[in-house]
């Protein structure tokens, strides 16, 4: 599929050269480079759990969270779709629980790809592609009576020395069009949340969840977060949306073909009342920078691909 405005990849994995190394377990599958850089994915919601870039973990996840299977994970970066927030009831994704079924479905690892084109003293690039893959066939009798669509989804996990970057491809596989929302629901970890801030969303439209819905237009270039915030971007016009920390960049979270991203933070109320959620003020150390398409509807028409992401870059 040719997209316009495609971003420039982290890196192009090519078969050839030495390989990073990957390690698969039975629940599990991780990569690291020659850097120290490294990646853990969970079968689980095919949830990205670790991120490690330059020494340091950039993902939180909760010390409650469960990675048994038992339940989406509370940190890291799972997967939304087909459906973000409670599916409208009159809506073909209506008997789906929140979020979808993505998150807390089984997850098959499909292989990597990786490259190694110098050594990183000259500026190698590195890069390790691991893929996942779930389809119709796979999906649990539950979720396959809520949505019973033939889709296939193939999700892509490269780490390069310069970045993160994670895509879902979606395929409608069956006779019949279906409707789709998708969402990169990643957690950042931040040292303060009051030392941090997020650029790249002034001028944006937002609907307010924390507000009973209600629709406003963002008048800052740098947000601080004081409360609970919990807001949907609306066709952003910028590519990036950055944290910062002492107003200096950690993260640019760059979407690629998806042009929606929420802002979310539990703050004390609501962290208190999930009982995955803990320390329970480990709301000062996250931050969720979601990009999606979660503004209406994607429509995938029979034999017909999808494909939205985003690149992650650390500082
Ligand atoms: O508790 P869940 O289902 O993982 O959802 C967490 C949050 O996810 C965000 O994407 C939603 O905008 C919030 O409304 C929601 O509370």
């Amino acid at each position: 599929m040719d997209r316009a405005n495609k971003p420039q990849p982290i890196s192009s994995p090519t078969t050839t050269g030495p390989q990073p190394q990957v390690n698969t377990h039975k629940d599990r599958v991780s990569a690291t480079l020659p850097t120290g850089d490294s990646v853990e994915i969970l079968l689980y919601g095919a949830t990205v759990i670790s991120w490690k870039s330059n020494g340091k973990e950039r993902l939180w996840v909760s010390e409650a969270a469960k990675l048994d299977g038992s339940k989406p994970v509370r940190g890291g970066i799972p997967l939304v779709f087909p459906c973000f927030g409670p599916p409208p009831k009159d809506h073909a994704t209506g008997a789906l629980p929140q979020h979808g079924f993505a998150r807390n479905s089984h997850w098959e690892y499909l292989g990597s790809s990786s490259s190694e084109s110098g050594p990183l003293s000259k500026g190698g690039d590195d890069s390790v592609k691991l893929d996942f893959g779930l389809s119709s066939a796979n999906l649990s009798a539950e979720a396959k009576k809520a949505w019973g669509y033939d889709f296939g989804l193939v999700y892509s996990v490269t780490l390069g020395k310069d970045g993160l970057q994670t895509m879902l491809n979606v395929r409608n596989s069956g006779s019949t069009a279906f409707d789709f929302q998708i969402l990169l629901h990643s957690y950042f970890s931040t040292p303060s949340i009051t030392r941090t801030a997020i650029t790249g969303l002034a001028g944006t439209s937002y609907v307010d969840k924390v507000l009973n819905a209600t629709e406003h237009t963002e008048s800052n270039t740098s947000i601080s977060i004081t409360g609970e915030v919990d807001r949907v971007y609306k066709s952003i016009p910028q590519d990036t949306t950055s944290v910062l920390v002492d107003g200096k960049p950690i993260l640019d979270v760059q979407r690629d073909n998806v042009r929606d991203s929420v802002l979310w933070n539990p703050w004390i109320e609501k962290a208190k009342g999930m009982g995955d959620f803990e320390p329970k003020d480990g709301y000062q150390k996250m931050v969720c920078v979601e990009v999606g398409a979660v503004d209406g509807w994607q429509k995938l028409e029979p034999g017909e691909t999808y494909e939205g992401g985003q690149i992650l870059r650390a500082y």
